[in-house]
């Protein structure tokens, strides 16, 4: 089926070049395409523009009739969806579950996010009212990662469509099944032609949607090289909204704390759930130098080696599935090669044991002594770095020492270490001893530095998808009660 893309509520051929997704597990090729031209990017455009006034001119109530329509249709497929998903990315069928089961909370979150962030507000003034509302932005692109190819498109389109601005989503080029999958379920629900559009592309695509003069907006999730290069290409444009997500070198200290196995728990949630692909996975792990953390480690050591990857639709389900591509697999063999060579030294090997395929067996490596040389990079995979320390205060700087700011996390029993780290780190998710991934879409989720832009989505996704306006009203034109000095009528 070559009718991937779905512009102005029709589902069409795109133009341009083969595109193939394949199944990171099995090595075997699941969809085919072919990308959207810069004339088919236009049409997408252009019918998210013509939709604009209908939508937007339609009641919140209206328009979230039809939104909750799209719930139902996610409720009814969440099986298929989910077994989709972990077929193009990797994930084990009990995440992906997880991962539909986010897709549809969003849709109250969001409604709820709508009315308390961005409602109306009425105040009485001396001569008539004042007015707090909210208008959308008009027509928005969203660009999507692939390691949450449903939930976090998602996350910017139910909340842009409340607001009442019309899309075109392009998802990752290595995830184009799930967001067709989920753009069906949208058409099914009755959303009307041209609301939601559908563009399916590499780089190129991305870059014809993200520079076209007719977007009033642009909301990305992905890597922060990619968001820093559309951050400069929004520069001079003031008057369009970007809104970044992207990646963090994320750090999780572990201080006092007197179950070994809990803490060992929370790490490996942190550093290892979805084969380390969230960008909120603990990159940086913070041990004491000292008798305890050399317990934290051994235990850790047998843990993670322990962690069963495997098919995501095996019967006996595994911790952590296939990456999403056997290059990103070969990638981060390549990056722990990197760090040992500057002097890292391999705890657990991190393997890719069929080239073929994207498996990569969790791996840890003590950088401790390389701290001068360590890269300040995202390494987007089941790769754990670990740092001992001997001074608490030393060790939160170190966790600091980064241009990202995303996600970080105290694992301690005492509440004063946690106000003091709560105080003196810088990221946008600070987490007690619990894992630092796994946010939740009722908060504000983003992060500071090369994390962000501070336009955090989940709940404030409201704020970056509709302006305010303030007005002053009276219902007909009335003389004041005094004129102003020097005026006589
Ligand atoms: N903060 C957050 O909410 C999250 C951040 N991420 C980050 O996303 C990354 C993984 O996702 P990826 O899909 O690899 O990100 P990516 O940056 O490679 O791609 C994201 C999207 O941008 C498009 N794109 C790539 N280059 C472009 C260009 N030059 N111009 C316009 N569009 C372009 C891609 O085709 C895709 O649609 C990680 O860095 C991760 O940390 C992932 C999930 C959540």
């Amino acid at each position: 089926m070559l009718h991937t893309h779905f512009i102005n509520g029709e589902w069409v051929a795109g133009q341009g070049h083969d595109l193939t997704s394949v199944d990171p597990a099995k090595n075997e090729v699941i969809w085919e395409g072919k990308s959207a031209t810069a004339a088919q990017i236009d049409d997408a455009i252009n019918a998210a523009r013509a939709a604009l006034v209908a939508w937007s001119m339609k009641t919140v109530e209206e328009r979230l009739e039809i939104i909750k329509v799209y719930g139902t249709k996610l409720e009814e497929a969440k099986a298929h969806l989910a077994k989709v998903m972990a077929k193009e990315t990797g994930k084990p069928e009990w995440e992906t579950a997880t991962e539909v089961g986010a897709m549809m909370g969003k849709i109250g979150i969001s409604e709820k996010a709508y009315f308390e962030r961005t409602g109306n507000v009425e105040n009485p003034m001396p001569v008539g009212k004042a007015f707090i509302r909210h208008k959308p932005h008009g027509v928005v692109a969203v660009f999507g990662p692939y390691n949450f190819p449903g939930h976090l498109p998602n996350g910017h389109i139910v909340p842009a469509l409340i607001a009442g601005n019309t899309v075109v989503f392009k998802p990752s080029d290595l995830t184009p099944m799930v967001a067709q999958e989920m753009v069906k379920l949208w058409d099914a629900a009755g959303l009307p032609a041209g609301v939601l559009n559908l563009v399916q592309g590499e780089v190129e695509t991305g870059k014809a949607l993200a520079s076209h003069n007719d977007i009033d907006g642009l909301f990305f999730t992905g890597s922060s090289r990619t968001g820093k290069i559309l951050h400069e290409q929004f520069a001079g444009h003031p008057g369009k909204i970007l809104a970044l997500e992207m990646g963090g070198n994320n750090p999780l200290i572990v201080k006092d704390v007197a179950d070994v196995d809990a803490a060992v728990h929370d790490i490996v949630q942190s550093a290892f759930i979805t084969s380390g692909q969230r960008c909120t996975c603990a990159r940086r792990l913070f041990l004491p130098a000292d008798a305890q953390g050399d317990a934290i480690l051994a235990r850790l050591i047998e843990v993670t080696k322990n962690i069963k990857v495997g098919d995501y639709d095996a019967e006996d389900q595994p911790f952590m599935g296939a990456m999403i591509s056997s290059n990103a697999a070969a990638l981060m063999v390549k990056a722990q090669q990197e760090l040992e060579n500057l002097g890292g030294k391999v705890l657990v090997r991190l393997e890719q044991k069929d080239e073929n395929k994207g498996f990569a067996t969790p791996g840890i490596i003590d950088v401790t002594d390389m701290l001068a040389s360590l890269p300040d990079e995202e390494h987007f995979g089941p790769l754990l770095k670990v740092i001992r320390y001997s001074d608490f205060d030393a060790a939160i700087e170190e966790a600091n020492n980064t241009s990202f700011g995303l996600s970080a996390g105290l694992l301690g029993d005492n509440e004063e270490d946690y106000r003091y780290f709560f105080a003196r780190i810088r990221a946008g998710i600070v987490n007690w001893n619990r894992p630092i991934t796994g946010a939740s879409s009722a908060a504000p989720f983003g992060g500071v530095g090369d994390s962000g832009n501070h336009r955090a989505s989940a709940f404030y996704a409201a704020d970056y998808c509709a302006y305010p306006v303030a007005s002053v009203e009276l219902d007909k034109v009335t003389m004041p009660g005094k004129l102003s000095p020097g005026l006589s009528m």
